[in-house]
């Protein structure tokens, strides 16, 4: 379990972590969701002890990382994948983090087989591909055969056969029992991915809940409307209390249901060629929780 108890981290002028508290349990897969800039990477460092808190404090299974002799047989992360010796192999890279941790040498094979690069493990890794030395990564962090997880944007640069393996693993840690933390700044990757949420913005938390329960969130409706008359529907549906944006031929109207539009429209003699209601996807009620912590928005002079 992660304990993360009113954590801030400063750096200069900048605030990138302010009394930030969460829990990540054991035995799920926990996504870290946030937009570029959030505050993610600095939280993930501070939980292994690479970056010192400014104020707060973090414990993994009820001690800080750094007071654990033996770290990597506890906590393994992949944190940046191209952070590797491009000289090597990739399988003299894990022999010698193996070395360093007193981790057993049969591990390393072990590791190259389950991440799928058995057969190029004597290759250099300067010429692997972002999605296979995010592999090599994964294997490093998972050499000590640690209980508790931690991965930094591990979707980048897979493809789907990757994406799709790496949720695979993810979901089989977790039913062995380890805490499974996950970085992403994309809520379609988590969402067939995690089963708890922390989404954070700006270094404050946003949302800290299930998968079910944010995407509960997402029942405000909205009913889209298609007619050649829409200027004259728009008008009837505003003079009833709705919010109306149009599109051409199209509307999308809130605070009315289907049902009354439908009524509104046959008393109007408007025709309708299509309506139904809309709810919000995860991706809008994402979009929407984080709107004012997003900092580099397209567009927007700055
Ligand atoms: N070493 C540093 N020195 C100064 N500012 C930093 C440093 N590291 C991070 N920051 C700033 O702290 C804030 C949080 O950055 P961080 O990398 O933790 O965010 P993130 O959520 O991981 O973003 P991304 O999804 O883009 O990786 C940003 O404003 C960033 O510019």
């Amino acid at each position: 379990m992660i304990e993360v108890n009113e954590l801030s981290k400063r750096y200069g002028g900048t605030s990138a972590v302010e009394a930030l508290s969460f829990t990540v349990r054991p035995g799920q897969v926990t996504g870290f969701l946030g937009p570029n800039g959030a505050g993610k990477s600095t939280t993930l460092r501070m939980i292994l002890g690479l970056h010192r808190p400014t104020g707060g404090s973090v414990t993994v299974d009820g001690r800080p990382f750094h007071e654990r002799p033996r770290g990597l047989r506890h906590v393994g992360a992949l944190l940046d994948a191209h952070d590797v010796h491009g000289g090597r192999s990739a399988s003299a890279q894990l022999s010698a983090l193996a070395r360093s941790n007193r981790i057993p040498q049969r591990r390393v094979k072990e590791v190259l087989g389950e991440v799928g690069l058995a057969d190029v493990a004597r290759r250099r890794v300067g010429g692997f591909s972002l999605g296979m030395k995010q592999r090599l990564g994964i294997a490093s962090a998972l050499l000590g055969d640690p209980p508790v997880l931690l991965f930094d944007e591990p979707l980048n640069g897979l493809d789907p056969e990757g994406v799709k393996w790496v949720r695979e693993l993810f979901r089989r840690l977790a039913a062995e029992g380890r805490t499974v933390f996950v970085s992403s700044h994309l809520m379609s990757e988590m969402e067939n991915t995690a089963d708890q949420l922390i989404v954070i913005g700006r270094g404050r938390l946003i949302a800290a809940e299930s998968l079910a329960e944010f995407s509960a969130r997402g029942t405000r409706r909205s009913v889209w409307v298609s007619t050649r008359d829409a200027a004259a529907l728009r008008d009837v549906l505003v003079a009833e209390g709705a919010a109306v944006d149009r599109a051409g031929d199209e509307l999308t109207v809130t605070g009315l249901t289907a049902d009354r539009i439908g009524e509104l429209a046959l008393r109007h003699t408007v025709p309708l060629r299509g309506l139904h209601t809309r709810s919000a996807s995860l991706e809008d009620v994402f979009m929407e929780l984080t709107a004012d912590s997003v900092q580099y928005l397209a567009g927007a002079s700055r």
